[in-house]
């Protein structure tokens, strides 16, 4: 073939990008930045007099803001972020510029095409000093014509892994000023003569991220369930290969092995549902206290955030792929939903904070209370983190006849953090005392301290789990439930055996009767399986999927869905007798000869 078929017309594809794009839809929208992280930023950053200002136009929607921090060289690490914001108290102006190609501001949501605001985190100079990265609130785009400001050059980043309907976009500053008032001031404070007061807690500038990371459990729960939805709505219709030779070709949903790729999908979804529900309720919690003076909740809060983002995340990609290859061929065909809520689903796993580099922030939360620990202190009545301080049973559980709400399952997550967190706390401290300094130390250990983090936050999602479906009057319901909330606890006991089997904690034995219990919750839970996830009452609108059709009418609509391609406006696409059709008359000339 001379040549490779022409790619798709370029302006079609904008503009079937620019319709999305209004489309508000799973995977983002104009005032998506806007709303979940400047709007947030105004309300936990800005002083009264800045609130008084910015908070009503931006409810209002007067302008669209992003929250621009990441650069082109440097998302994770905030401390050497390149833009910076030099205050010059002779006209009482920070001058905003971007010294470097790697001090580009590259990746934030909507800065491209849409926002004509945004928050900036910039290193703030001040009197020949540099006080670290701060938010500051600016103008980029005229109100009117919508054209970059003076000094500003911006554009959209171009396509991505997905979320191509969210102009995520670069932005460079060339010496553009901005009134010192367009510094976030609740906190840290420059004064007109340039004199920088500082703020209770240096990390409070970090909100909006902390924000981000409670809503991303809740953001994981919902990924998980829509995408359980459309696998087993779609495994209910699916037949294919019989069971009983001569009985009929069964219900693909009636396999184990389906059972076993999908349930405990829908099982994590529920979880992390309610884990969503309790951190979201702790920062609402915590931002309330620092309103009134009181810091202490804070490093909990970040500890807290950070593990459950990375663990939930991750959890959520692997889950959402099971569910796409549990559907086969039309799982892989975009009408399944299945490419969209990946796409959008995995991108958690890397914005708000690389999610090693969240486990390692919670990580550091619990070598501080290993150290406690070893040091003899007692715990400070924090539900979250006591149980490290208790010695637990010295020998797993879980196989006893009568197990009250699950404690001895939940001992079992709790041996293993506790286990996993003074061993590699001891590790640390033996690579010191063998010389290592503690950034090389802890460097060594980082994939122990990760386990130790997931450790934890099992243990958080699983106790979570079975208090609140033990606060359930509702008796039908919770019957249902706790059949999930079995499935969701066994088979996380089987993903941590290695742990719990490692220092001999849990017999084989056991480990035999975790897998029975998983096997007697998919017996459970698969007469309910379609009335589970009918009860999310998704509308199919929001699902995306010709497979998760509420009606079940998958075949017919995967035709008419075909049939609506572009491709197949005509029956013989013009590139074909240029191309192909020329290519096959030549070779039958040559083979003529
Ligand atoms: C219809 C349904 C749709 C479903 C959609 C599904 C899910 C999505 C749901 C919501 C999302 C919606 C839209 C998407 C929104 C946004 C898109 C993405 C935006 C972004 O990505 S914004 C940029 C994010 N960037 C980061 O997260 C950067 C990560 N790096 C950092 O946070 C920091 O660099 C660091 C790694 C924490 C280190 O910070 P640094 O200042 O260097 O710290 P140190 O000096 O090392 O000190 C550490 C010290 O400080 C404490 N600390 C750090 N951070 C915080 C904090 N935030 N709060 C409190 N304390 C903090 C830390 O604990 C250490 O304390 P020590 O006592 O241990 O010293
Ligand atoms: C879809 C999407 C939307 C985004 N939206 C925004 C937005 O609206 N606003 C915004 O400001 N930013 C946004 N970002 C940027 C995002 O916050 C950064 O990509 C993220 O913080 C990671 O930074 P980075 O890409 O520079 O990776 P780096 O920090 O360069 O890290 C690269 C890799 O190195 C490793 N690594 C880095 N540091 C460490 C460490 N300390 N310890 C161990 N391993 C480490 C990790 O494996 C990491 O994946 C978005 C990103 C994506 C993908």
């Amino acid at each position: 073939m001379e040549h490779a078929p022409k790619a798709i017309d370029v302006t079609n594809d904008v503009e079937m990008r620019t319709f999305n794009f209004f489309t508000m839809g799973i995977d983002g929208h104009p005032l998506g930045l806007h709303l979940d992280m400047a709007i947030p930023t105004i309300l936990n950053n800005a002083d009264e007099e800045q609130q008084k200002d910015w908070l009503p136009k931006a409810a209002n929607r007067e302008f669209i803001a992003t929250y621009a921090q990441t650069e082109m060289g440097h998302g994770t690490n905030l401390k050497k972020l390149e833009t910076t914001a030099t205050y010059d108290p002779k006209t009482q102006e920070f001058v905003l510029n971007s010294p470097t190609i790697t001090s580009t501001k590259w990746w934030p949501g909507n800065l491209g095409k849409s926002s004509n605001y945004a928050v900036v985190m910039a290193q703030l100079y001040t009197q020949g000093k540099c006080h670290g990265a701060h938010p500051f609130f600016v103008q980029l785009r005229d109100l009117n014509t919508h054209k970059p400001l003076k000094g500003i050059t911006v554009g959209d980043i171009g396509p991505k892994f997905g979320m191509n309907t969210v102009d995520n976009g670069f932005l460079q500053f060339d010496h553009v000023r901005t009134p010192r008032r367009s510094m976030f001031m609740k906190h840290a404070k420059v004064l007109p003569d340039g004199r920088y007061v500082p703020p209770v807690h240096d990390k409070l500038n970090y909100s909006a991220m902390v924000f981000i990371r409670a809503a991303i459990v809740s953001g994981m729960a919902y990924h998980l369930l829509v995408t359980s939805t459309i696998a087993v709505r779609y495994s209910a219709i699916r037949r294919q290969g019989e069971i009983t030779p001569g009985a009929g070709e069964v219900k693909v949903l009636d396999y184990q092995t389906q059972q076993h790729r999908i349930f405990p999908q829908l099982a994590r979804g529920l979880a992390f549902r309610l884990s969503g529900q309790y951190i979201m309720k702790l920062y609402t919690q915590t931002m309330d206290d620092i309103r009134n003076g009181d810091i202490s909740a804070v490093p909990d809060l970040h500890a807290l955030s950070c593990g459950l983002k990375a663990v939930t995340t991750h959890h959520a990609a692997l889950g959402l792929e099971q569910c796409r290859m549990a559907c086969g061929g039309h799982g892989y065909s975009q009408a399944s939903g299945f490419p969209l809520h990946y796409s959008v689903a995995v991108g958690a796993c890397t914005y708000e904070g690389e999610n090693m580099v969240m486990l390692l922030q919670t990580a550091r939360h619990l070598m501080k209370i290993a150290k406690a620990i070893r040091a003899g202190q007692s715990p400070k009545s924090n539900k979250i983190v006591d149980y490290l301080f208790h010695k637990g049973p010295p020998k797993c559980l879980i196989d006893q006849a009568y197990d009250t709400n699950y404690r001895n399952v939940l001992e079992s997550f709790e041996h293993l953090a506790r286990r996993q967190t003074l061993e590699v706390y001891d590790k640390l401290v033996q690579l010191q005392q063998q010389g290592r300094n503690y950034e090389q130390a802890w460097n060594d250990c980082a994939v122990e301290l990760c386990k130790a983090t997931r450790a934890h936050v099992r243990t958080f999602l699983a106790r979570t789990f079975v208090e609140e479906i033990d606060k359930i009057s509702d008796l039908s319901i919770k019957s249902v439930l706790q059949d999930l909330l079995q499935l969701y606890l066994y088979y996380e006991v089987t993903e941590c055996a290695t742990g719990l089997l490692e220092d001999g904690f849990m017999t084989g034995q056991q480990h035999k009767y975790a897998k029975k219990k998983i096997y007697e919750a998919l017996e459970k839970i698969r007469p309910n399986a379609v009335s589970i996830v009918d009860s999310f009452d998704f509308q199919d609108r929001e699902l995306h999927s010709v497979l998760g059709r509420r009606d079940g009418n998958v075949y017919e609509n995967l035709l008419k869905w075909a049939q609506s391609s572009p491709l197949n406006k005509t029956d013989v696409l013009p590139f074909h007798h240029k191309y192909l059709g020329k290519m096959m008359e030549e070779a039958r000339q040559r083979s003529k000869i």
